[in-house]
């Protein structure tokens, strides 16, 4: 039987068509999120969206709405509106983790630099803005097929990575022409994230008149009851402490690893940093440092709860001197990690 003829397929596109730009890869590195503003209602709108995430709180809603929207977005958004005011970016009008998130894209840009006009690189809120959502439209505007997400989250949680995916699905369900999809693994033990949480410890640590007799390694914590389901987030930090313990030399007295910024009544992971830093202090430990490891940008957490608060905590109890190690930011160590991680993601694409 003779085969049907097939169609002719026109070569060009017809007069009218639309243009179309192709064959692009987008990067889209995707952090927190921090309030538009410091007021009212800019906190109010950030807490209630990260607040909201069933990710971040589990409790069924039909329990928790009263507690988030009676008593938690009544009094918390005066009270860290205060706190943020004490580290905002006045010159940009932003939270510092915006724009550290920024300077790290516009530097990965610059170091991606030799894989072509193809690669376009671009960052991103989980809360707030400027959402993921808007962001791919962007990236998809520019001609990008492919998509890299990269989370900005050392270990993995799912209060944190996962609800990037969860972000980015929802957006990708709504689109007709969707891109292909990458997400980077987390990178809690990769010797090019050890190896640079070292030297800039080391650096920082070099540059005081002091010794420090402890480092604390403190992580931001998850509920006790997250860990019980299966999240690997503790097991990914304590990994990234013995890590870092080896590579500079440190018995597990001298570098410990705790966690902070607890929310809530319920039993976090423990030791608790607030704790640890105020019974060293009333141990007779005179020099304390604290490293945040899982923190890529500095942000309220690491500025003003360790950076004030728990200085305040160990100075009150009895300890002299105090150092809060600036997280990896976009320092070279810290465009290192990410551009590592980034290349090594992309591969096969580029
Ligand atoms: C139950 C609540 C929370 C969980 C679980 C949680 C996990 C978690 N968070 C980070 C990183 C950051 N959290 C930040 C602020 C922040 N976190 C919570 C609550 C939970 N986090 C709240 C309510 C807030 C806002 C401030 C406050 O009201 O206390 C930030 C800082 C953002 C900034 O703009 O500076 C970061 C970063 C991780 C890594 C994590 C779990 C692993
Ligand atoms: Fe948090
Ligand atoms: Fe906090």
């Amino acid at each position: 039987m003779a085969k049907p003829a097939r169609p002719s397929i026109p070569s060009e596109r017809p007069k009218d068509h639309p243009p179309i730009k192709s064959g692009r890869t987008g990067v889209l590195l995707v952090n927190l999120g921090t309030p538009d503003g410091t007021s009212y209602w800019p906190m109010r709108a950030y807490l209630k969206e990260f607040l909201s995430d069933t990710r971040v709180i589990d409790t069924p809603r039909w329990k928790w709405w009263p507690i988030l929207n009676l008593i938690i977005l009544s009094k918390r958004p005066q009270a860290k509106g205060r706190d943020y005011e004490t580290i905002w970016n006045t010159e940009r009008d932003e939270g510092p983790l915006k724009t550290i998130t920024r300077g790290q894209a516009e530097k990965l840009s610059e170091r991606l630099a030799d894989l072509g006009e193809d690669i376009v690189v671009d960052w991103a809120m989980r809360y707030g803005n400027p959402s993921i959502a808007s962001r791919i439209d962007a990236l998809q505007e520019q001609g990008c097929e492919r998509l890299l997400i990269v989370p900005m989250y050392p270990q993995y949680a799912a209060a944190t990575t996962a609800t990037v995916g969860d972000k980015v699905f929802d957006k990708l369900k709504t689109m007709r022409w969707q891109p292909s999809l990458r997400i980077a693994p987390p990178w809690h033990d990769d010797p090019v994230y050890i190896n640079a949480l070292a030297s800039s410890m080391t650096a920082h640590l070099d540059k005081l008149d002091w010794k420090p007799d402890v480092i604390l390694a403190s992580f931001h914590g998850i509920p006790q009851r997250y860990f019980d389901l299966g999240d690997p987030y503790y097991c990914h930090c304590s990994k990234t402490a013995r890590l870092l313990r080896e590579t500079l030399g440190l018995p597990d007295d001298k570098l410990r690893l705790t966690f902070q910024s607890l929310f809530g009544p319920e039993e976090w992971i423990k030791p608790y940093t607030d704790r640890t830093v105020e019974a060293l202090a009333k141990s007779g430990v005179k020099n304390l440092a604290i490293v945040n490891p899982g923190f890529t940008a500095d942000c309220l957490e690491t500025i003003e709860e360790i950076g004030v608060e728990n200085r305040d905590i160990f100075k009150n109890n009895g300890g002299v001197n105090f150092s809060a190690i600036p997280c990896l930011n976009d320092s070279d160590p810290g465009m290192d990690v990410i551009e590592t991680v980034t290349r090594r993601e992309l591969m096969g694409w580029v």
